[in-house]
């Protein structure tokens, strides 16, 4: 059996502030720094391990890596940096309040453009300062291939090829294996590996500094998933995700 333990970032500054984050670079909070110390003590007491991790490029997830394996005395472990698993790009609502949309749009609105499978957000204009076409870390990226805004299913269509190319081969050589990334490429993650309808994946939220857990048979088809820890404080926290998107 092959294990694998994907974990969100812990809170980051525009979560308190409840503000759209996407490929915005924003810090972790004192609470998130907390949470994913805690993660990692998590991982440590129940005796986890791991031989290779994956993140983002944007410091959330990387901090919240660092944190973790600080506390697993494990940060000499290689990390891969993929700009693949960032965060789902949120186009031009990057920087706005969620409860303020809401008000403005409506709760449905706001909705469909943070749960629903294929509707993007507003597109940034190319030249909008918010945008990344600037921003070094994304050079090696033809400009096209720096989203102005994404849809879950854009965010599936390069979270996915990460998987089968960088990670799955890592497992197969049987390498455990921890991720640190983003609640829209995780949800990405989990869609493409449970299957679940475009229909039904509106509902699933993914709670801060967490660790998801999980199993998969020799062949890596999923077995199951479950959060480490508390259960029920891992619903209210997924519950409480959910209701950013309320006036
Ligand atoms: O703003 C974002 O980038 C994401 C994650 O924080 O938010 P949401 O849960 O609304 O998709």
């Amino acid at each position: 059996m092959h294990k694998l333990v994907l974990i969100r970032h812990g809170e980051s500054t525009w979560n308190l502030e409840n503000r759209f984050t996407g490929w915005t670079d924003v810090d972790l909070t004192p609470t998130g720094v907390s949470q994913a110390m805690s993660a990692g003590r998590l991982l440590k007491a129940e005796g986890w391990d791991f031989d290779i991790c994956f993140t983002s490029v944007l410091k959330r997830a990387i901090h919240t890596l660092w944190y973790v394996l600080d506390e697993m005395d494990r940060i000499w472990l290689p990390v891969i940096k993929d700009w693949r698993l960032n965060e789902r790009h949120y186009g031009a609502l990057q920087g706005l309040n969620k409860a303020d949309m809401a008000k403005q749009y409506g709760e449905q609105q706001v909705l469909i453009w943070r749960r629903s499978y294929d509707t993007p957000p507003p597109a940034l204009d190319p030249d909008d300062p918010r945008g990344q076409r600037h921003d070094r870390r994304y050079a090696a990226l033809a400009p096209e291939q720096i989203p102005l805004t994404e849809c879950l299913k854009d965010t599936v269509a390069r979270v996915v090829p990460c998987w089968n190319d960088t990670i799955v081969p890592a497992m197969r050589r049987g390498q455990r294996v921890l991720i640190s990334a983003h609640g829209n490429s995780i949800r990405a993650l989990i869609k493409h590996l449970d299957g679940i309808s475009d229909a039904n994946i509106v509902n699933l939220n993914i709670p801060n500094g967490i660790p998801l857990v999980y199993e998969f048979d020799d062949e890596l088809r999923p077995l199951r998933r479950y959060y480490l820890g508390d259960a029920a404080a891992a619903e209210a926290a997924a519950a409480a995700v959910a209701r950013q998107g309320k006036a």
